[in-house]
């Protein structure tokens, strides 16, 4: 159940030279939510998950994570407070197993410290194994990938792929997590799966969800609230059947023209 305010963008501005991606875009995701963020090509999606996840810096206005301004903090530190995202530019290690690459995703946050804290008081380094082993095992067997957990990760089909990937941001088990078009490229069989895990991420594991996806079936059927935007602002926000509503939405997102009749003149 969505509770307090886990994200708010406040008033966010991106321009690149003269292109004005982001215009004053104002949002807040509450705790427990899938949010997603829907417009057309260039509406400025993309840009406003990095500006999320730091990639990103605003030209104006602020990020705010559990109300803590964040809009200056490197991507890194973001990771550590517990904002994860599924790792576009660090792609699988093709010829590491699909176990070993999400240990690699844990190691990667223990050298930060954040997980570190968690088992310190195990104590000893052969612990801390054991406890990231039982951690990646669990996430493992949630998203149902135990029978290529051996399996080198470039062998692996285009819909799986995806699911480890998912698999190694999970492992950091992040607060909020940041999805950029998950179901990208998959057939109707892993797009159903991957709805699947994410609700469930949500749902059982209280994972709040920020999500951009091109797939409307998907973002109405999984979403609690859907942001519309167009040409960088925001355009809408709401329930989802009361985006899709939306006139506005209608003629901006999927280009429909009102038939509204021409007001008779009088005289
Ligand atoms: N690094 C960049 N340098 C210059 N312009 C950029 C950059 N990134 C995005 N833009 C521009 O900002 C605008 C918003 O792009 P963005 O990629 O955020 O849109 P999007 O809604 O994610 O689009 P798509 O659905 O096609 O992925 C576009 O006009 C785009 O060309």
């Amino acid at each position: 159940m969505p509770g307090s305010t886990i994200l708010e963008a406040d008033r966010v501005s991106l321009r690149f030279g003269g292109v004005r991606a982001l215009t004053d875009v104002s949002f807040a995701i509450q705790a427990g939510e899938v949010f997603s963020i829907i417009g057309p090509n260039g509406a400025g999606k993309t840009s406003m998950v990095n500006c999320v996840s730091g990639r990103y810096r605003p030209t104006e206005g602020r990020i705010l994570f559990e109300g803590r301004d964040i809009t200056r903090l490197p991507t890194s530190r973001r990771a550590a407070l517990g904002l994860g995202r599924t790792f576009q530019n660090l792609a699988l290690f093709g010829h590491m197993t699909v176990l070993d690459n999400i240990m690699v995703g844990r190691h990667h946050l223990m050298k930060s410290g954040f997980i570190r804290g968690m088992v310190h008081w195990l104590g000893g380094a052969r612990q801390e194994e054991l406890a990231h082993r039982r951690e990646v095992e669990e996430i493992i067997d949630f998203l149902e990938i135990q029978h290529v957990r051996k399996a080198p990760a470039g062998t692996l089909s285009y819909g799986l792929r995806k699911r480890v990937e998912l698999a190694r941001a999970v492992a950091l088990r992040p607060k909020l997590i940041l999805l950029d078009e998950p179901m990208a490229g998959m057939n109707l069989e892993e797009k159903e799966d991957m709805a699947r895990f994410i609700l469930d991420l949500n749902q059982e594991w209280g994972m709040t969800v920020l999500m951009i996806e091109h797939d409307m079936g998907v973002v109405m059927d999984i979403s609690h609230r859907v942001m519309v935007l167009d040409f960088g602002r925001r355009i809408a926000e709401g329930l989802p059947e009361e985006v899709m509503a939306d006139s506005h939405v209608r003629r901006a997102y999927l280009g429909e023209v009102e038939e509204t009749p021409e007001p008779e003149t009088a005289g």
